[in-house]
């Protein structure tokens, strides 16, 4: 019988995990899987369990959760040999993962899918020794952005993250950033470096329009300037999926990149505190194989 080990967080969106528990123990027996459910109970269990899952060799890995739960079963599965399938339930605030693969982000909706899901290979990064799937942001705009609270995510959703943007956009903090790609450098003043692999950032579906989860490829956008009428221009090019048309903004294409700023800064990796920079970012291409939704 086919093994799946079934990981879920608990707390994630507002603790509807405990509810949908059962249909997806109950989707998958009907998938013909056996299924280990491991509950975690905080940091590092999803990545251990994920890797225990290689090791035990099971034919797949759900995880469920928010960004977080999900990132950490990506490490946990990014070194091992043997990969198990994997695929996401979506239970956090921004879910852009799920977004990017065209999971819904109704948990029902996405554990029914399941049962009619095609395997797909995606793309995800490496920088310095951890592994993410979606983006790494350094600069001011990032930090404040880090600093939103549970409380503020639980109360405004993506709005808290909206709030803090603008706070940072409209300062005048920028930092001095030195970015070494395939084809050359940028040198100059920024108040934010976003690093993409999926089209989805920060639960903007349509910020890096051209990012696909299998092209190979890093996009990097790099914001010059803030003030307020730079921070209007780039609100509307940005719902317009239009940011890499702006004055402002600069974008590569590239299999790595490295990120050196003064003074060094925190980078944020999908949504959460990550190493300093200086960082060197990498593609590693196709390296997980993906269920998601057919159409
Ligand atoms: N049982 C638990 N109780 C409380 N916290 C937990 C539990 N299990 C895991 N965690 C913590 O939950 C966090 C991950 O939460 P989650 O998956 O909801 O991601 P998130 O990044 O907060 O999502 P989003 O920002 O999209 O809402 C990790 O920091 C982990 O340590």
């Amino acid at each position: 019988m086919k093994k799946a080990m079934f990981i879920l967080n608990p707390s994630s969106g507002k603790e509807l995990a405990g509810s949908v528990k059962d249909q997806t123990v109950e989707t998958l027996k009907t998938m013909g899987y056996e299924v280990d459910v491991k509950e975690t109970q905080g940091e590092g269990d999803a990545k251990g369990f994920a890797r225990q899952a290689c090791v035990e060799k099971c034919h797949l890995v759900i995880a469920m959760g928010g960004d977080g739960t999900i990132n950490e079963a990506v490490n946990g599965l990014a070194e091992q040999q043997h990969k198990p399938l994997f695929s996401i339930i979506p239970l956090g605030t921004v879910n852009d993962f799920a977004r990017a693969l065209g999971i819904s982000l109704e948990p029902s909706k996405a554990i029914e899918a399941l049962k009619t899901a095609k395997p797909v290979f995606v793309d995800i990064a490496k920088v310095q020794k951890q592994y993410f799937m979606n983006i790494l942001a350094v600069g001011q705009l990032a930090e404040n952005v880090s600093q939103v609270s549970v409380e503020q995510k639980t109360k405004l959703g993506t709005l808290a993250y909206v709030i803090e943007g603008v706070k940072a956009l409209t300062s005048n903090d920028e930092t001095e950033i030195l970015i070494e790609h395939d084809r050359g450098k940028w040198e100059g003043k920024s108040v934010l470096v976003l690093v993409a692999l999926t089209n989805s950032v920060g639960g903007f579906e349509k910020l890096a329009p051209d990012a696909k989860t299998d092209d190979g490829f890093l996009h990097v956008f790099i914001v010059k300037s803030a003030g307020i009428p730079a921070f209007m221009r780039m609100s509307l090019a940005m719902l317009r999926g239009k940011l890499e048309e702006d004055p402002d903004v600069v974008v590569i294409k590239t299999e790595k990149v490295s990120i050196k700023t003064t003074p060094d800064m925190t980078c944020n990796i999908d949504g959460d505190d990550g190493c300093s920079t200086p960082v060197l970012v990498q593609i590693l291409k196709r390296h997980i194989e993906v269920l998601i939704p057919i159409g």
